[in-house]
């Protein structure tokens, strides 16, 4: 990792893995002292088997029990099943995302329920946590709001953690977050290694101001995530972002085909950012290093494999060859 990265990564690494680990009376306190609202915004389309506990959890835990939450917004994302009976049932304010902003018109994908939940939305501190989570989360919000609580210089965090993958029902210990490794995190570290500190930079639970993500734009598809980050790069600089290891995240899995229309289209948000041109005037080669991480029992550890590709030239331009070839004549 380059150092800016690597110094990043050491400095703006926290962790959360479990409620034992945060101080939630600290949080509250700071979140009353710093005059704070919170939304928390689960982006649905046709999570009726999950939406349901998963906002049960977030209004009897984080808004009946303990008031750090100030909203739970389901943006129902044209499902077609009863993601949306049931998210209201379970105390959610649930919103289709085809309803808001009715001048702006409406557009498919993630990332689209994602930005008209800015305008469906009141938090000056926005938490954003996918709806079909499997493993126990009531820990997320808390360990997400963290680092914006603590540190006003922060502006967005990302969770980070390990990811099963199961596969025809049998659950391997990593695996998960295949378009990541396949094919965001080489993009990133290629042409933003100042972002090579990050774990998950797909992952889709995190949480920013309201002030930086209103100054950005959202992609409307699966691109969201790596779009937000590198143009929050540019709003917030690489100190205003952070990440916090949440442990472990189960969700439900797409087949490799449908990851291929998800890598494609987060292909396609890199390049639109990659034609602006370097974000870092001391950026390495494209393609210098590839930063993976693995988690040791206590945290994250960062290797770094350099990537460079070397080529040899066009066989016509090699003499040797060419000598050869017209000897053989
Ligand atoms: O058009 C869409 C596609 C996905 N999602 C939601 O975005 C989250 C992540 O989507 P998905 O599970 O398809 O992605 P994966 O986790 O498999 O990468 C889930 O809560 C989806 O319901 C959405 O709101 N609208
Ligand atoms: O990280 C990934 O490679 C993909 C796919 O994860 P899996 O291989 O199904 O565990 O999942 C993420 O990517 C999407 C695009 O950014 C996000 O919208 C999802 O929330 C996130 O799960």
């Amino acid at each position: 990792m380059r150092p800016d990265a690597r110094a990043w990564f050491e400095n703006r690494t926290t962790s959360a893995t479990s409620l034992a680990e945060i101080d939630v009376p600290a949080l509250l306190a700071a979140k009353r002292r710093g005059g704070h609202a919170v939304s928390v915004v689960l982006p649905a389309r046709n999570e009726a088997a999950t939406v349901g506990g998963l906002v049960t959890d977030l209004v009897q835990r984080w808004v009946r029990d303990v008031p750090l939450v100030d909203e739970v917004v389901v943006m129902d994302s044209d499902s077609t099943d009863d993601t949306a009976a049931i998210a209201r049932a379970a105390g959610a304010v649930v919103v289709a995302t085809a309803d808001v902003l009715p001048g702006q018109g409406t557009r498919p994908g993630k990332g689209e329920a994602l930005w008209k939940s800015l305008a469906a939305t009141t938090g000056d501190l926005v938490v954003f946590m996918d709806s079909d989570l499997l493993n126990d989360v009531s820990h997320y919000v808390p360990g997400l709001l963290s680092p914006l609580l603590a540190d006003t210089r922060v502006s967005y965090v990302k969770g980070c953690y390990t990811r099963p993958l199961s596969v025809d029902g049998q659950v391997r210990a990593a695996g998960g977050g295949r378009v990541t490794e396949l094919t965001a995190r080489p993009l990133i570290n290629a042409l933003w290694p100042e972002l090579a500190g990050f774990v998950q930079p797909l992952g889709g639970e995190y949480a920013g101001r309201r002030s930086a993500l209103e100054q950005v734009p959202f992609v409307s598809g699966y691109g969201v995530e790596v779009g937000l980050l590198v143009d929050l790069l540019q709003v917030c600089g690489l100190p205003g972002l952070a990440q916090v290891d949440l442990g472990t995240r189960v969700h439900s899995h797409q087949t490799d085909e449908a990851l291929g229309v998800m890598a494609g289209q987060i292909v396609s948000t890199v390049l639109a950012r990659a034609a602006r041109g370097s974000t870092d005037r001391h950026r390495v080669s494209p393609g210098g290093l590839l930063t993976q991480f693995a988690h040791d029992g206590e945290g994250f550890v960062p290797t770094s494999i350099p990537v460079a590709v070397d080529q040899r030239p066009p066989m016509v331009a090699v003499a040797e060859y060419v000598d050869r070839l017209r000897a053989a004549v």
